[in-house]
């Protein structure tokens, strides 16, 4: 790839090149055209279609300081001598120029001397705001290593102590008490054109830990990291909201460096309102974006859910992406068995958005393996802090849950409370925790499972690692090493049986990522069967039933890339896909391949990678992203 600078610059020597969708996706982040040689238009011309990412030099406007300090931009000590004369960077950095595996060899050596996890995750944030592809490459090769750092369980003690350890804001604060400054404040992030995926919590359900009030952000720009990191959607197009509405937790409200509403939050009505006002704003200012909800509260969740998911292509990642994973690897897991979905006896300990999402996708997928909607529900039986949810108690649980209710008569002189009884009475084959109840799943529960199942399926999914309701050694030896077992948050393995982590994480990027390419118009449940289908269909169980149930995280990208193909094909087939509606500037269409291999490598060549592109020197650039760095 030749080099272009400013100073070679040759206007008649360059062509345009737009995409169809939106005139600034080709150009990375930051205008409306790539300028390229002549001679390179056939490459960056072809294909005709959609991208969210191309090769190629990007232009810039920024100078000197304004561009080291711009992350999307800024390469450190990697720019070249051409680039550092170009942008006036000759005198600000120390003359060698490295190369980026020099960076982050350099960065992983700095890492190992910090010695908390916090630290750890310190380091890494400040990183990303100095230079997203160096910390994106840094955080791929050791992916294994930096996920639980930048990711859950680290993340959590990050946001636990927000504002206590503040150094620098980073996503977008609504605030309930001026709704009227909703549309003003995202404004500041950009126009149409420039969001694709957009990650938003109020902060009340976070990771485990509950209200963290407006320290939920940084939630939001975790998963939106992940987005990248997991799915190639371009760091600049992807933006993270926290609604400040409040917060319940007194450790904050007590705090005097608390930063966010000091008063209890908001419910009710006015709360509704705020919420209507955030979305209906971004359609109107993002209109072809993907909206991700994240770790709303048990209450909430759901409800938003069910009110906007016709309106605009959203999902809970908490309902819908955990219910994908858990999902998928029983399905795995099933597979090692050799047991059938629909013999599957459930118990969902922990009946709250995440345990629903499971239970809710069990039932679609039994539904869709030839069972009805009623006899799929009957094998699932749902525990909350009250108990086995029964039917008898319509007057205080949710309508989601009521739907799994079991008949009270039919479970008289059982003490219902007690997860051991109800394990002896069900004999489950499958057990999943969402209850934040550590330890939940003891000796007794899990060796009464045990006795009534040869290979029982136990996914204690609660995060953080502290809080899991029990340990995949624990669930290992008192099954005779037969339990299949995958995890909330990553584990080492245990006697040579790798644990998958059922985490969000392997379905959330992939479902985000076809959604966004396929412009589909909602994310139906169908798109996310898809996703669980393309997931079970990548298990390594499926060959060695102790090397885990899910792929690998080193391959997570891959992974990622076929769920978004899987979720693109099916937006297609259900007529939910606006890409081939939309025209280019030059009156072309955009045909999708329809086979799976040709799609997955069209999915492929438009997620962002973590390269150094040549930089070529402009007057001006007509977006918002060269302020926002
Ligand atoms: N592995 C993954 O991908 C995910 C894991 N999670 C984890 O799942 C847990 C729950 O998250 P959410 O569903 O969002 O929270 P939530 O607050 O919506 O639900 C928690 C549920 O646990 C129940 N519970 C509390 N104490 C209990 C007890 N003693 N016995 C039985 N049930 C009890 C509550 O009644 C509630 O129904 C958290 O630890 C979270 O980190 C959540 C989403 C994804
Ligand atoms: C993983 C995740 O989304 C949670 O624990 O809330
Ligand atoms: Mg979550």
């Amino acid at each position: 790839m030749s080099v272009c600078i400013a100073r070679k610059w040759k206007p008649s020597g360059f062509v345009r090149y737009q995409s169809i969708i939106s005139d600034s996706v080709t150009s990375h982040v930051h205008s409306h055209t790539i300028k390229t040689p002549v001679g390179e238009q056939a490459k960056l011309r072809a294909p005709r279609y959609t991208r969210l990412s191309v090769d190629g030099p990007i232009e810039c406007s920024l100078h000197g300081f304004q561009l080291l300090n711009s992350p999307l931009f800024n390469k450190g000590s990697a720019f070249t001598v051409e680039e550092r004369e170009a942008f006036g960077l000759t005198g600000l950095l120390p003359p060698v120029v490295n190369t980026l595996d020099e960076q982050v060899e350099r960065a992983y050596d700095q890492l190992h001397f910090l010695k908390t996890p916090l630290a750890k995750n310190d380091f890494c944030t400040s990183m990303r705001q100095q230079n997203k592809v160096l910390f994106y490459e840094l955080v791929r090769r050791h992916i294994r290593e930096l996920l639980p750092i930048v990711y859950t369980p680290t993340e959590g003690d990050a946001i636990a102590a927000y504002s206590n350890r503040f150094r620098k804001p980073e996503g977008c604060f609504l605030d309930i008490t001026d709704p009227d400054s909703v549309d003003e404040r995202l404004a500041a992030f950009g126009e149409a054109k420039d969001i694709d995926y957009i990650v938003v919590s109020d902060g009340e359900g976070i990771l485990g830990i509950g209200d963290q009030g407006v320290g939920g952000v940084r939630i939001t720009i975790a998963k939106a990291a992940l987005m990248t990191l997991c799915a190639g959607v371009h760091p600049g197009r992807v933006m993270s909201v926290v609604l400040d509405v409040g917060t319940d937790n007194e450790r904050l409200l007590n705090d005097d460096l608390y930063m966010g509403n000091r008063f209890k939050r908001v419910r009710g009505e006015e709360y509704d309102k705020f919420v209507d006002k955030f979305i209906q704003t971004v359609k109107k200012r993002f209109p072809s974006a993907v909206l991700h909800f994240e770790d709303f509260g048990v209450t909430t969740a759901r409800p938003i859910l069910e009110r906007y998911r016709k309106e605009l292509p959203c999902f809970n990642d908490d309902i819908q992406g955990t219910g994908a994973v858990v999902m998928a690897s029983m399905t795995a897991a099933l597979k090692v068995s050799q047991r059938n979905l629909l013999d599957s006896q459930i118990i969902i300990y922990g009946a709250g958005s995440a345990g629903l999402g499971v239970a809710d996708q069990i039932v679609n997928h039994m539904v869709i393996h030839g069972s009805t909607p009623e006899d799929a529900r009957a094998r699932i039986h749902c525990m909350d802090k009250r108990g086995l949810i029964l039917d008898s108690m319509h007057k205080t649980s949710t309508p989601a849950q009521q739907k799994y209710a079991d008949p009270a008569d039919e479970w008289e002189g059982v003490n219902t409370k007690s997860l051991v009884e109800v394990v002896r009475k069900i004999k489950p084959t499958v057990l999943v925790g969402c209850s934040t109840q550590a330890s939940a799943f003891n000796e007794e529960v899990i060796k009464e499972m045990y006795k009534h199942n040869p290979r029982p399926i136990i996914f204690p999914l609660s995060n953080p690692t502290r809080l899991h309701e029990c340990t995949p050694e624990d669930a290992l030896k008192w099954t005779d090493y037969n339990a299949m077992v995958a995890t909330g948050s990553p584990f080492p393995p245990v006697h040579g049986y790798v644990i998958s982590e059922n985490n969000n994480c392997f379905t959330f990027p992939g479902i985000g990522l076809g959604a966004v390419l396929s412009r589909a118009t909602t994310i139906s449940d169908s798109m996310i069967s898809a996703a669980v289908d393309q997931l079970a269909d990548g298990s390594p169980a499926k060959k060695n039933a102790k090397a885990g149930l899910l792929a690998p995280l080193e391959v997570i990208d891959e992974t990622s890339a076929k769920v978004a193909t899987a979720v693109i094909l099916r937006a297609l087939e259900e007529g939910v896909a606006r890409v081939e509606d939309e025209e280019s500037p030059d009156g072309g269409k955009v045909t999708v391949p329809r086979d799976f291999e040709e799609c997955l490598a069209w999915v492929k060549s438009q997620m962002w990678k973590p390269v150094y592109r040549p930089m070529i020197k402009v007057e001006h650039v007509d977006s918002i992203h060269t302020h926002q760095c």
